[in-house]
Parts: structure tokens; sequence; C-alpha cells
């Protein structure tokens, strides 16, 4: 048994996701025990700062380098406040904080790109725990999109012997693991996987614009179910070319981020839809592009949704993903077990348990990779 830290800050760019927790077994026989998960909220001028190169900024490689050294201060600490009343870790997998994508395909010739900053030597360093991090650059490396690395992880911890599923994270991007039944031999090669578009940046950032600042999401789905979503807007907004890429394909803020929604606003505006409206409006994107997506790219239907991230936190969100995929079962991944809170950063512990036992992370029929790889860079303690 091996006693891993899992670190993750996501699109949402809200705070650390950190989980505590022992791992056994290779793959099929992997146990996992989470000991404990917490999240540790940037500052404010951290996440701005962040939200801001994301977006697009444009900074000197002398503050990008400040910007990489605090980023990996604060998930350092976050590493020591998890494992503070227990034993020390003897492994830390980070994935960082995401700050810029260019899914493989994009740019003709050149493959993809992909940086996640917080950098792992220096946590090694503040830690004193041996740390893996740069989980994305292997699978890009090898031509794959670097994303979704997920669902390697929930396929030996969420898939069914009878019943085929889908894992679906909602988090400021959507993404899906499909994951047929292990009854099925030919399961594993039949997993499928890929970024499914917004799930919460355009709903977060429209929340924010109508309540000028003073709320940042739309907590269970309350606003957005007080609207009506405007139908007209989600099928020419689901005409957009991501929705119809058939996969690998991942996507981020830089797609889906402000812009479109600037863009989306103006499109509104023939509708004169009120802010409640625009938020059932924006849910109903989410639920129609993943929708679509099953409908499109899977062989059949899941018997189950297993939802995890925020989102699967909005109400009314959920509601709608189960009215229009029914007779599907929606409920979330905490229902069979393991946390939909924390289940990215859990993820990454178990890549990073993996990287150490040179076993490979990335499942070549998700990504696009030509191969399987070891996924993530090794950074030692040196005493
Ligand atoms: N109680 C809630 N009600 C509605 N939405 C919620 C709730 N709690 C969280 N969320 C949504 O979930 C988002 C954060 O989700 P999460 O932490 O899974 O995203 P992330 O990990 O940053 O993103 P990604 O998975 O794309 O990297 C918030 O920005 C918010 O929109
Ligand atoms: C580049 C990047 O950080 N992508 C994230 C992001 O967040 C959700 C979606 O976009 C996803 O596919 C990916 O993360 C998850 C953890 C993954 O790799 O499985």
């Amino acid at each position: 048994m091996t006693r891993v830290i899992g670190l993750i800050s996501g699109t949402s760019v809200d705070g650390i996701d950190a989980v505590l927790v022992n791992i056994s077994g290779t793959e099929l026989d992997l146990q996992i025990e989470l000991l404990k998960g917490a999240t540790y909220p940037y500052s404010e001028a951290l996440s701005e700062q962040i939200m801001a190169v994301c977006q697009g900024a444009a900074i000197s490689m002398a503050e990008l380098a400040r910007l990489d050294d605090a980023i990996a201060q604060v998930f350092a600490q976050a590493a020591l406040n998890i494992q503070a009343s227990y034993p020390s870790a003897q492994l830390i997998g980070s994935h960082g904080q995401n700050i810029y994508h260019r899914p493989a395909g994009e740019m003709e010739g050149q493959g993809g790109y992909t940086l996640q900053i917080g950098r792992g030597d220096l946590i090694a360093r503040l830690t004193g725990i041996p740390t893996i991090s740069n989980f994305r650059v292997a699978d890009v490396a090898a031509g794959g999109q670097g994303a979704p690395l997920v669902p390697k992880v929930d396929a030996y911890l969420l898939s069914h012997l009878e019943k085929s599923r889908c894992v679906q994270n909602l988090g400021g991007i959507g993404n899906v693991a499909y994951l047929p039944a292990r009854s099925n031999p030919h399961w594993l090669e039949e997993i499928r996987g890929w970024d499914t578009g917004p799930a919460n940046t355009l709903i977060d950032l429209a929340v924010q614009h109508y309540s000028n600042g003073a709320q940042s999401y739309d907590e269970g789905g309350e606003w957005a179910a007080s609207g009506t979503p405007c139908q007209n807007l989600v099928d020419e907004w689901l005409r957009q070319d991501f929705f119809h890429q058939a996969p690998p394909k991942s996507t981020g803020r830089e797609l889906f981020g402000s812009q479109y929604l600037a863009r989306c606003l103006l499109a509104a505006e023939a509708y004169r839809l009120s802010p409640a409206d625009m938020l059932a409006t924006l849910t109903e994107l989410t639920v129609a592009s993943i929708v679509h997506s099953y409908q499109t790219f899977l062989p059949q239907l899941p018997e189950q949704v297993l939802l995890c991230g925020g989102g699967s936190k909005n109400i009314y969100l959920k509601e709608r993903l189960q009215a229009r995929l029914q007779p599907t079962v929606v409920s979330t991944t905490d229902d069979v077990g393991l946390s939909a809170d924390f289940k990215e950063a859990i993820a990454f512990a178990v890549l990073a348990y993996w990287r150490n036992l040179e076993i490979p992370g990335n499942l070549p029929q998700v990504t696009g990779a030509k191969q399987q790889v070891l996924l993530g860079h090794i950074h030692p303690v040196y005493f």
C-alpha cells in the first residue's frame, strides 16, 4: 500500500483540490482509500492573475516564472495541510494549474501544446516528498490530445461488471468516459472518452456578469431553474464545429471562455431574454452538448451516467440531463462510493502511482496518442 497525495486545480480556477489516499493493487485490482480531501481556495489576487493569463493577457517570462513559483508554493502548502495529522505521504501527483491548452489537430503539422504550471521540483523541495507533475506532455508527444487523462482511472475504479456506464465530469469543461460492462471481453478496447465542451465556464461567467461579480456560480442551478431555455439559441450554438468534431477531442477556456460568452450574449439580444432565461439557455447548452455527443459518438447509450465535479451539485442541470437521457439513470459517483468532489484529485494520485510503477496512464483510443505512454515527470527529493 502506498500513501499518495493528489493535487489539481481545474479550469474553474477556484482553488486546489487535495486528497490523501492509500492506493494498492495495479489495474483490475486497483483499490483506493480516501483518507482526507479538502479544497484550498486561491487568494483572490492569485486567482485573478491566473484567469487573466488563461484569457490571453500578455506576461513577461519573469512574471511567468514568479507565477509558476507562487502556484507551486500554494500546491506544496496544500500537500502539507492535507497530510497534517497523518504520517508523511510517499508520493505526490500534482496536475498543477492548466494555463494553456491547444488541442492536437488545431494547428496543421504542429501537434498539440499544453502547459500546466506549479512546478513539481519546487513542490518536492518544499514538501520533502517525491513529486510527479507534467502529466499531459508525454501523451501530446505521442500525438495525443493530452486530455482527458482520467478515463483510464475511471475504468478501474468505476466500471461495472454488468452495466455500461458513462462517467461525466462537470467542471469548468465537461468530459466523459464511456465504460462498457466488464463482462464484455473487449470492454477495455471499447472504452471511449472526450471533452464534451463547456460544463460550467459559460454559466459561471454569465452569473458573474449578471450579478456584477457578487456571485461566482449558480448555486444548485436555482437561478437557471427560474428561467426558460431558448431552444432556438441552443440549436444555433450547437452548430459550432467543436460539437460535431469526432473524438479524440479536447478543449478549454481558450474556446469556451469570456469571448465565447460575449458572442452568446450578442446572439441572445434578439430574443430579449431575462438573466434567468439566459442562464437556463446556457445550462441547456451544456446538457444538449453532452446528450448530442453521446447520441453521435457512442456505440450505444449507457445504462447509467455517473456525474462528478462541481456541476454535479447543480440540481437543475442534473434534472435536465436526466430528462433528456432517460431511460438511462443519472446519478453521481458519490452514489457508487467515489467522491464526486475529489475524483479528479484522486485520479492524479493514481496516475502518479502508476508512473512510479511504470504503468502507462493514457488510453490511446481516448486521447488519440499513437501508443500508451508513461505520464508525468518524476521530481525526486535531493537531500
Ligand atoms: N453547489 C453548486 N451548485 C451549482 N454549481 C456548483 C456548485 N458547486 C460547484 N459548482 C460549479 O462547479 C464548478 C467547479 O467545479 P470543479 O471544481 O469540478 O471544476 P474544475 O475542476 O475547476 O474544472 P475542470 O474539471 O474543467 O478542470 C464551479 O465553478 C461551479 O460552477
Ligand atoms: C488541459 C486540461 O487541463 N484539461 C482538463 C480540463 O478539465 C476538464 C477537461 O478540460 C479535461 O479533459 C482535462 O482534465 C481532466 C482532469 C482529464 O484530463 O481527464
